[in-house]
């Protein structure tokens, strides 16, 4: 099973090697602008999920919006380090 970490290198490793069909590459050149606004979707939808969808659904929302959280902070050269310093 995949974890966040896994997600991250993996994402981290696409961002590098930029390869063809790659929605992570596409989105990391449309920029932080255009990830801020999925960012604030993804967290409507979570939400949403919350309110009145089943616990599975849930969960895909969530890890959705922990992917382009990830998006973002790649294209903000941020690391988990630089996160877990404030949990
Ligand atoms: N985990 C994810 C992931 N979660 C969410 N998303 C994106 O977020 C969108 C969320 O879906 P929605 O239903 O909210 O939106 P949608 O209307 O279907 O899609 P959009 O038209 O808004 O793009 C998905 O369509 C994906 O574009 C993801 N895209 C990629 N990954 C993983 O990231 C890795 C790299 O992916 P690529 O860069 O595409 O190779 C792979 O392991 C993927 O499984």
């Amino acid at each position: 099973m995949k974890t966040f970490d896994d997600l991250f290198a993996e994402l981290i490793e696409k961002a590098a090697t930029r390869p063809e069909g790659s929605g992570t590459v596409a989105a990391l050149d449309k920029g932080v602008h255009t990830l801020g606004k999925k960012i604030i979707e993804e967290a409507g939808e979570v939400w949403l999920a919350a309110e009145h969808e089943s616990d599975d659904a849930l969960a895909e929302e969530m890890s959705q919006l922990l992917y382009w959280l990830q998006v973002m902070m790649i294209k903000r050269g941020l690391k988990p380090e630089d996160l877990y310093r404030f949990l």
